[in-house]
């Protein structure tokens, strides 16, 4: 493989004069500039970027401590991180730990090892081992994207205020005139799990009704899960009249289960989802969501970090995203439409 001296050697110039051409760090006279480029062309040399780190002390790399990128949600925020980082002339390395603490933690230490400029944490859950060894990296400027509200000072965060997306999604079904809700969390150790299903209780509670413990049926994101849900709530003797699931995938679950018992979403029962995933508009029917801005998070995370790292801030910063009501087609009005508060 060519190097800088085997070009300066070709345009009969110095390896200072070279990398000037290169980088636009100085005057070189336009002729040659020309002979420099000519030799880059002819000897297919490409400037290292190992030796410009070394020099400069930064890679433009950044790391994403993720879960996994098969599911809609998590493929969403990770392209829009990755274009963004494109933008800014960083490249992205992507280390998927699917909830493995080992894999986390070695996987945490190759990108110390690689000096990644920051690293970008989106690990679901945040058991107290995980939280140390992030905190033992807490010399990298570091933004977590799912934690909610902060739980600690060595890290940018972004809240994605859960709790009110849950509560909006249960405001608009009482609304709708219904008072026979059940609802289809996400996993109780994450975020997006239990803060949506206390938002959802909460609205409820304020509406003078009791929550019934045997239409809160777990889920866990998947849409297996939701479908397994809506079967058990379905099996029960007295049926809501609709239902709020945590997570979009686990509401095509959950409508296919409705759907093979015969009975119809919207009119037999309605579904409200959460994160409107890109899909989530071609379910049948279209389904009525809360809007997770997913490219903001993504986007705005990333920002952050770029902002710690160029600006060398110390201080932890906290940025919000807001969920949004989407209305489409898999919500109809309740029995209670013409009582309600
Ligand atoms: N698959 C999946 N989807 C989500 N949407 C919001 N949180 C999650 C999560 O943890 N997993």
């Amino acid at each position: 493989m060519a190097t800088i001296k085997d070009v300066a050697k070709l345009a009969g110039v110095s390896t200072t004069t070279v990398s000037h051409v290169i980088n636009k760090t100085r005057f070189v006279a336009e002729q040659t500039q020309q002979t420099v480029w000519d030799a880059i062309n002819t000897l297919h040399y490409s400037p290292s970027a190992v030796a410009r780190s070394l020099k400069v002390n930064t890679t433009k790399t950044i790391g994403l401590l993720s879960t996994s990128v098969e599911a809609p949600y998590w493929a969403e925020i990770i392209e829009a991180i990755e274009k963004k980082c494109f933008q800014h002339g960083y490249t992205l390395l992507l280390a998927n730990a699917h909830t493995d603490f080992e894999k986390q933690r070695a996987y945490l230490s190759m990108m110390a090892q690689k000096r990644v400029d920051g690293l970008m944490v989106m690990c679901a859950e945040y058991p107290d081992s995980l939280l140390k060894i992030l905190e033992d990296h807490s010399q990298l400027p570091m933004v977590v994207m799912d934690w909610g509200s902060s739980h600690a000072n060595f890290t940018d965060t972004v809240e994605d205020n859960a709790f009110a997306g849950g509560h909006l999604a249960a405001r608009y079904l009482l609304d709708r005139g219904h008072r026979d809700i059940g609802c289809i969390p996400g996993q109780m150790e994450r975020h997006t799990g239990e803060g949506r299903l206390a938002g959802f209780i909460k609205a409820l509670k304020d509406a003078g009704i009791t929550p019934r413990e045997e239409w809160i049926v777990q889920g866990d994101f998947e849409s297996e899960s939701g479908y397994n849900a809506m079967q058990q709530i379905l099996s029960q003797k007295q049926r809501p009249t609709a239902v709020f699931c945590g997570g979009d995938v686990m509401a095509m679950g959950a409508i296919c289960a409705a759907n093979e018992q015969g009975l119809n979403v919207p009119h037999d029962i309605s579904v409200i989802g959460y994160d409107n995933i890109r899909n989530s508009r071609f379910f049948s029917p279209s389904l009525t969501t809360i809007h997770q801005p997913k490219i903001e998070l993504g986007e705005k995370a990333l920002e952050m970090l770029l902002d710690r790292i160029v600006n060398k801030r110390d201080e932890a910063q906290r940025l919000e995203i807001h969920p949004q009501l989407i209305e489409r087609r898999s919500v109809i009005d309740g029995p209670y439409i013409d009582y309600r508060r």
